[in-house]
């Protein structure tokens, strides 16, 4: 019998496609070595060129599938992806405060607003409820450059603004910040920016050629929450996040008509 691995727990909606959202976060936990587990919080009808439907799922069961498995499983660290509605959100802070996520258990929130595409995954009023109740909560949140403007109206197009940014989401009281850099399209590098109140750093890579980044954000914060759970200090498993990111970049693929998913699956031939 095998020891039980580390347990990291997705709260996020699904992507029938398979490229984001839950099913990106479960594969990436798995390649991490960490036992995942999910809490649905919408259905989406999505593939590789965008979403066509969505389907709330009713708060009640969504907090009742976060209690459900920390309370017999057990969380070692979490991260939420597409929360779709203010009614999700207070759920789901609800059962995280009677559980210890956000507190005693790293909770990174990735501020999942819209799909590449331009699909709303969030409802507009539902922003509050991030700026007032999640990101007070939060041990991370890693915002993309859409969501850096919807939360705190920064139109990020240089480094100043981007630092600028991660001030005033700390301030709304994330205790650390990543401004991600993937949407800077004019910068022949992606850089992320890590600030915790205090100090900024700086994880700069290369900027892949290739138009199938899919589940991108996804994999990034499933990877750093993947390393939380391992124990490991924040701006560790975000330096983790990075290189994982940039490895399953790489390893992105073409799928249906539309864009492919990053993927994860290059562990295999590590
Ligand atoms: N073409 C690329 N090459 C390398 N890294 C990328 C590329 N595009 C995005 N990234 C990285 O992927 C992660 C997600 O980036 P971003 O596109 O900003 O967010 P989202 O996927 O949430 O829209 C970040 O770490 C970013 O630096
Ligand atoms: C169900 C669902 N959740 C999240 C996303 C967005 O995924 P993300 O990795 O943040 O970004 P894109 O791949 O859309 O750029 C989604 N599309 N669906």
């Amino acid at each position: 019998m095998q020891a039980t691995p580390p347990r990291a727990l997705t709260i996020a909606g699904s992507d029938s496609g398979g490229g984001a959202g839950l099913q990106a976060d479960l594969r990436t936990f798995f390649a991490n070595g960490v036992h995942g587990m999910s809490a649905v919080t919408a259905v989406t009808v999505q593939n590789s060129v965008g979403v066509s439907d969505v389907s709330e799922i009713p708060p009640s069961v969504v907090a009742a599938q976060i209690r459900a498995v920390a309370t017999d499983i057990g969380v070692d660290a979490a991260k939420t992806g597409m929360l779709a509605t203010t009614e999700i959100i207070m759920a789901i802070v609800a059962a995280c405060d009677e559980v210890g996520i956000g507190t005693s258990v790293p909770l990174v929130v990735d501020p999942v607003a819209a799909s590449m595409h331009g699909d709303q995954l969030l409802r507009d009023e539902a922003l509050e409820a991030y700026r007032t109740e999640l990101l007070p909560r939060a041990t991370l949140v890693t915002p993309n450059l859409d969501e850096v403007r919807l939360l705190v109206g920064i139109d990020v197009t240089n480094a100043d603004e981007q630092r600028q940014a991660a001030k005033e989401l700390h301030a709304l009281g994330a205790r650390w910040v990543l401004v991600k850099g993937g949407h800077m399209h004019h910068d022949p590098t992606c850089t992320d920016l890590l600030y915790d109140g205090n100090d900024f750093t700086e994880l700069t890579g290369p900027r892949y050629d290739t138009k199938h980044t899919h589940g991108g954000g996804d994999t990034l914060a499933a990877s750093i929450t993947a390393s939380l759970a391992k124990g490991t200090s924040v701006p560790d498993a975000v330096a983790h996040g990075k290189r994982f990111i940039e490895r399953s970049v790489q390893a992105s693929y073409p799928l249906g008509a539309g864009v492919g998913p990053v993927s994860p699956l290059w562990v295999l031939d590590d």
